[in-house]
């Protein structure tokens, strides 16, 4: 059974469309890349995954004991928030929030959860630091981190490579490809990049006004788009 299911989607705004007819499905452990040029609507099925946005026709369902606030998020950085004035470890303990209601405190469990989420991905000695201080790997690692507070099983990333330089953006990758292997997360990726979708993806939805292509990354560099797309090259 599928984790997440899009039908028939159609999505847009105020009446003008943007994405139609699109169809996918994700399984539990997939990595699917989401490609496509600027402004054909990445952003948009994001939104909709995450369930901020209403398909103007169409449905995107969650299966396979997936609940719709169990997707992790970790947007596109602004300026703004990279000067966020807050610790690390409140940082992280926020991914929580999510779930916790009205309750003002975190309980021993989410507080393990914070410190456990800290060492996966090799931020425990960063704990006190103010978060505006850190490199741009260090926070992507942080909001990562934030973003397990709230999923172990679904995380959805909006270019989370954009501004790091090419060591941090490997390390990242690394990151998150242990996740989806080693922890079983299902990972759905915005991207520009390529070359790291034939490394890293298992499937690729390639939208456009209508979507071009949904299916295996094996399938997708065989496909003329994947070909063109990619520039021929090889997985
Ligand atoms: N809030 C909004 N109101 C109206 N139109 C919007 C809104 N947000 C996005 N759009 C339009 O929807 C289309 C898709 O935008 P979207 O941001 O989803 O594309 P994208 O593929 O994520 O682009 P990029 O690769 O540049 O980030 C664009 O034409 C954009 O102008």
């Amino acid at each position: 059974m599928a984790q997440l299911i899009g039908k028939d989607v159609t999505l847009g705004y105020e009446g003008n469309v943007v994405i139609e007819h699109l169809n996918f499905s994700v399984q539990t452990g997939d990595y699917l890349y989401i490609v496509g040029e600027n402004g054909s609507g990445k952003s948009t099925l994001m939104k909709a995954i995450l369930g901020l946005k209403s398909p103007m026709a169409g449905t995107i369902t969650t299966g396979d004991g997936l609940q719709p606030d169990e997707i992790g998020y970790l947007p596109q950085q602004t300026a703004v928030q990279r000067d966020f004035p807050a610790s690390v470890l409140e940082i992280v303990r926020s991914g929580c929030l999510n779930h916790s209601g009205f309750r003002p405190f975190y309980t021993k469990q989410e507080k393990q959860l914070a410190l456990d989420n800290m060492e996966r991905l090799g931020i425990t000695h960063l704990a006190k630091r103010c978060y505006r201080e850190l490199s741009g790997g260090q926070q992507q690692r942080v909001l990562l981190a934030r973003a397990l507070g709230a999923t172990q099983k679904m995380l959805v990333l909006d270019e989370p490579v954009t501004g790091l330089d090419p060591k941090a953006q490997l390390e990242l990758y690394e990151l998150i490809a242990q996740l989806n292997r080693k922890d079983g997360i299902t990972i759905l990726m915005v991207s520009h990049d390529m070359e790291a979708a034939v490394k890293y993806a298992s499937h690729v939805l390639h939208i456009s006004k209508t979507p071009l292509f949904f299916g295996t990354k094996e399938d997708y560099l065989r496909s003329k788009i994947g070909q063109t797309y990619t520039g021929g090259t090889e997985a």
